[in-house]
């Protein structure tokens, strides 16, 4: 399975698997006073987290208003972030890309009344979809 083919054989955005790529080089051999990635990293995973938080409500805020082309570049700040946060927790994004994969199809109303179905046979717990098929 290569960095575009997550399992079902449908290629997934290569700009995302290249700047994983980037960021995880950052992390290995990157310099804080030149590389944002490597400055970010080298301050923990606190701030990692913190900042992928901070670039979520921005995007909200530009959702809610209506601001489209806001949108985008929130977005964008997002995604980087979210890959920033996946470096840190040593997450690859075909672990990722794998999981929307096995997803596909699976109505989001269906699985999670399948959940609190198990949930109320005591089979798992509410919210817990690690037990999950
Ligand atoms: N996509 C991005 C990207 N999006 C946003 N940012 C940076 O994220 C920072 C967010 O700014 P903030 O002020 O919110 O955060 P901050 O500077 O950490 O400030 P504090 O929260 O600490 O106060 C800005 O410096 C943006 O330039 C990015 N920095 C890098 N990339 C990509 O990552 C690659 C590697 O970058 P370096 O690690 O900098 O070499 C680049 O080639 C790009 O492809």
């Amino acid at each position: 399975m290569g960095p575009l083919d997550p399992g079902g054989g449908d290629p997934v955005p290569a700009v995302l698997d290249r700047l994983w790529a980037t960021v995880e080089e950052r992390r290995i051999s990157g310099d804080a006073e030149t590389s944002h990635s490597a400055r970010l990293l080298a301050r923990g995973t606190a701030k990692v987290a913190q900042k992928l938080g901070e670039e979520a409500v921005e995007t909200v805020i530009e959702a809610m208003a209506g601001n489209r082309g806001a949108l985008i570049g929130e977005s964008a700040d997002l995604l980087y972030h979210l890959i920033v946060v996946w470096v840190d927790a040593g997450i690859r994004p075909e672990q990722v890309w794998a999981e929307l994969v096995r997803r596909e199809g699976i109505s989001g109303i269906a699985e999670k009344a399948s959940r609190q179905n198990l949930s109320a046979a005591g089979v798992v717990k509410a919210g817990d979809t690690t037990k999950l098929p």
